[in-house]
């Protein structure tokens, strides 16, 4: 079973994770970690804060000579505005009068957190609300992915919507996905991208945000991940719950979705065929590759909602937490949108939950004792 604990505080020293339960023998890629990593940074609509970082994972255990040992692995990547920040960060020395927050911005984390924790200072809760957690997801899900990648399973995503702005195609097949990596928004169309980036900056120049719909496909699934046999095995309640987790994303749909159940059962559902060279196979995928909560050997499809960014650089009205007299909501600086920064955190917790998923049917202490299993 694979198991991530995260830590690290935004404007913190660093972003930490222990990735438990990942097999022996696996060859990781330190290039495609990090390749990864700026991928999430990546994407038009990023606001100051990613012209900062430059994200680069530090294994400090679990890894000998770029191969796992099964141990747990543990890793960091470093905050470089932590240096910007020591005089409010620092554990021991930080001035807790640094920088302190008391205006709560309708749709974060801050005023149910501070009434939760018991603060007065929102700034405790900003720092591990914030989406820079996002970092270590996006490290454990591309070392978790190197597992899928020995069986020749791979993954792509694509931005469908931003703001207003959608692609027309209703269905994108797995292939056509490889021209969103060319796209500053992650749209394989460029007549769409231009649309998008324009809506971006229309937004921008308001001092509003947006957000949007993502689509990630992973194909080359076997058949069986998951199980029908209980709620906690399944699939798609697997993955609802891992991508439902990421900040900002309020809706999940697995395949046809939402417009699936207004269809009649004759439209909707995928009928089955057998050919002796092909096995059993669908010639639609309505479904999204997931059947009573395990793969069905189709491609899996998934789609995540996105709401806007909730810091605005025309502040919303709140109210000040200490005076309760109305005033504008905090801001510093921010993400205009940061859909296509979370169609790769989608990939990732996708990844995460399918490795898991994989090691649960094929064996899960060494990726030599997995190719056997595979094999049979
Ligand atoms: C990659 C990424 C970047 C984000 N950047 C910002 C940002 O710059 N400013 C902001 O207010 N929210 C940003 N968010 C969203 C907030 O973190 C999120 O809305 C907040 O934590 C509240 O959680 P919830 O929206 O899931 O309820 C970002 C989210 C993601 C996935
Ligand atoms: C740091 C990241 O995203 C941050 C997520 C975020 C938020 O409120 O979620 C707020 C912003 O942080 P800051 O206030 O430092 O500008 C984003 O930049 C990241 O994606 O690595």
């Amino acid at each position: 079973m694979l198991r991530l604990l995260t830590a690290g505080e935004s404007h913190g020293q660093a972003v930490t994770g222990i990735l438990e339960g990942m097999p022996a023998g696996v060859r990781l890629s330190k290039e495609k970690i990090n390749s990864y990593l700026s991928k999430r940074q990546s994407g038009y609509g990023r606001g100051g804060r990613m012209k900062i970082e430059k994200d680069c994972i530090q294994i400090l255990s679990g890894v000998r000579g770029g191969i796992t040992l099964g141990s747990p692995i543990s890793f960091m990547v470093v905050n470089k505005d932590y240096e910007n920040w020591v005089e409010g960060m620092d554990p021991f020395e930080g001035n807790l009068n640094y920088k302190q927050v008391h205006h709560p911005r309708p749709g974060h984390a801050d005023l149910a957190g501070a009434l939760k924790y018991g603060f007065d200072d929102m700034r405790h809760v900003l720092e591990r609300s914030s989406a820079r957690e996002t970092t270590a997801r996006v490290a454990a899900g591309s070392i978790a992915g190197h597992i899928l990648s020995n069986f020749n399973i791979e993954w792509a995503s694509h931005v469908r919507q931003i703001g207003s702005v959608s692609i027309r195609e209703k269905e994108v097949a797995f292939d056509a996905l490889k021209k969103a990596e060319h796209s500053s928004v992650r749209c394989i169309c460029k007549q769409t991208e231009e649309e998008m980036i324009k809506e971006i900056d229309t937004a921008k120049a308001k001092g509003d945000t947006l957000g949007g719909i993502i689509e990630v496909q992973i194909s080359g699934l076997p058949v069986g991940l998951g199980s029908y046999t209980h709620w906690d095995r399944k699939l798609d309640g697997k993955l609802a719950s891992s991508l439902m987790s990421i900040q900002g994303i309020k809706a999940v749909e697995i395949g046809d979705g939402f417009e699936g159940v207004v269809q009649s059962g004759s439209l909707i559902h995928d009928e089955i065929f057998y050919e002796e060279k092909k096995g059993f196979y669908h010639k639609t995928n309505h479904a999204g590759g997931i059947e009573g909560g395990m793969s069905n050997g189709e491609v899996l499809i998934v789609r995540c909602g996105m709401k806007p960014i909730p810091t605005l650089m025309k502040p919303l009205k709140t109210v000040d937490f200490h005076q309760k007299t109305p005033h504008d909501a905090a801001v510093e600086r921010s993400d205009t949108c940061a859909v296509p920064a979370a169609a790769i955190v989608a990939e990732a917790a996708a990844i995460f939950v399918l490795a898991d998923a994989f090691m649960e049917t094929f064996g899960a202490d060494s990726m030599k004792e997995m190719k056997e299993r595979w094999k049979k």
